[in-house]
């Protein structure tokens, strides 16, 4: 769990002497309380308190490590008003919407509300090593799901059809899917957040699946591109393009690295590949709690890789008309390199 005075001194850092915390994924990440969506947390340099409502009196006083307040707004802000007077009091710049950051202004008059952004999620880009275990746990499900139903995957057969073998299979050994399962055949694969439809799968085609799993609230995140029959030459040339910038990132992990530029070593191959302006988003992203998180693994990003953060190396090509190709592995950045945590085969064209 977040650690209250890492926080504390961020919030020094950041000139803050409390924050309300309402991104649910850093409400639980600091309480451990797991209905993070129902729930706030104030953070001041000398407490914390879990704020939620009736509904979860017996759940709270079992999973929360602060104390906490049973309420809903108003009566929530009120509780907290006599301990900011004169603070200035961070909220969520990312999370909390315009009306509800009236509604706190108007409730603590004698404080000063100022956004503040990224302050928890700082702290949880470093894995521990319980998180550690449930983010291989949820991953050790995906992979199984994967392989179970890897050979159904044939012409004939839906999206949907596939989505739903994958979810149940991950659902029997007792996880939830981590997201909407992408499942993307034939043209759809052109899609990169092509959710599951219809569709049926034909022959010689590319189906590009999405995938994870949530253990204990921590996401896996795999893709692969699978063939089904004899696909074109074309599909298999975007295949082994996108093959080899994803073996080539990943290959390039390792702490001090940019992400940034690790973002333009998958991009160069591709472009090399005359495929680049087909790659249509960043080469990852980190994850856990959130299915996105940090570090972002994007042209534009500042940040740095860190031993204990779990990555995706996701580089893909989408060819409107044609078709597409993910290929994505989940990837702990190790002290002296990294470990890849998917497991799934990948086919090999
Ligand atoms: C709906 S969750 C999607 C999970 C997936 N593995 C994923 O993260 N994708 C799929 C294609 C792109 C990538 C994504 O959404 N990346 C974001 C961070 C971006 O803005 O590039």
């Amino acid at each position: 769990m977040t650690s209250l005075e890492q926080l504390r001194s961020a919030m020094r850092r950041a000139g803050v002497d409390a924050l309300w915390i309402s991104d649910p994924a850093n409400v639980r990440a600091l309480s451990g309380f797991t209905s993070g969506k129902d729930g706030k947390v104030l953070v001041t340099q000398s407490g914390a308190t879990l704020y939620t409502d009736a509904r979860y009196t017996v759940q709270a006083a079992g999973e929360s490590s602060v104390p906490q307040f049973i309420a809903r707004p108003p009566d929530t802000y009120a509780h907290a008003a006599p301990t900011l007077g004169g603070q200035r009091v961070g909220i969520e710049a990312d999370h909390l919407t315009v009306a509800v950051l009236d509604d706190l202004r108007a409730a603590w008059p004698d404080a000063t509300v100022v956004p503040v952004r990224g302050l928890v999620q700082g702290l949880r880009v470093r894995k521990d090593a319980r998180e550690l275990a449930a983010l291989r746990a949820a991953q050790a499900i995906a992979d199984a799901a994967f392989a179970q139903v890897h050979p159904t995957i044939r012409a004939g057969v839906t999206e949907l059809d596939v989505a739903l073998e994958l979810e149940l299979a991950m659902r029997r050994a007792g996880a939830q899917s981590a997201f909407e399962i992408i499942v993307a055949s034939g043209p759809n694969g052109a899609k990169p957040h092509g959710v599951a439809s219809s569709r049926v799968i034909g022959e010689d085609e590319l189906v590009t699946v999405d995938m994870g799993a949530q253990v204990d609230g921590y996401h896996s995140d795999m893709t692969r591109t699978v063939a089904v029959g004899n696909p074109s030459a074309e599909l298999r040339r975007m295949y082994r393009a996108v093959l080899e910038a994803e073996e080539a990132a990943v290959a390039a992990v390792r702490p001090g690295v940019r992400a940034a530029d690790l973002d333009r070593l998958a991009r160069d191959l591709l472009t090399g590949h005359g495929l680049g302006e087909y790659f249509a988003h960043s080469l990852g992203h980190g994850v856990g709690l959130d299915i996105h998180e940090g570090p972002s693994l994007r042209g534009t990003s500042e940040d740095v890789l860190e031993s204990g953060m779990v990555i995706t190396i996701e580089p893909g090509v989408y060819v409107p008309d044609v078709g597409g190709v993910r290929i994505e592995d989940l990837v702990l950045v190790t002290d002296h390199g990294y470990e890849v945590l998917s497991r799934a085969e990948k086919d090999h064209l």
